[in-house]
């Protein structure tokens, strides 16, 4: 279900520093690791978690800075979809 930027913002209070980009819409979060190696470990680890429930995080790698964007690309909308996801991934972040 596509979510309204209020439904969005409420389900962002139960999340950790996601925040909304309304112009695309998308949620993101950025997360450091101490390197490039944990870094790139959280994304198997995501990636993993994605492929469970066939919804997949867009991932920038910058050396040990995740920049990860959810939003549901055959909606153009932010959706139950990410919210869940994104709270998956806030679960994994160590
Ligand atoms: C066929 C498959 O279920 C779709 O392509 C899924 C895969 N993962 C996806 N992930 C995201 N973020 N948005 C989608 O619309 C999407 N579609």
């Amino acid at each position: 279900m596509n979510l309204t930027e209020n439904q969005i913002q409420d389900g962002l209070t139960r999340l950790t520093d996601w925040e909304l980009d309304p112009a695309v819409p998308a949620i993101r979060r950025t997360v450091r690791l101490a390197d490039f190696l944990a870094a790139v470990s959280l994304v198997n680890e995501i990636a993993q978690a994605a492929e469970q429930v066939d919804h997949h995080p867009d991932i920038d790698i910058r050396y040990n800075t995740l920049h990860l964007t959810l939003s549901t690309h055959s909606e153009g909308a932010v959706t139950e979809q990410d919210m869940a996801l994104a709270a998956r991934i806030d679960e994994l972040v160590p």
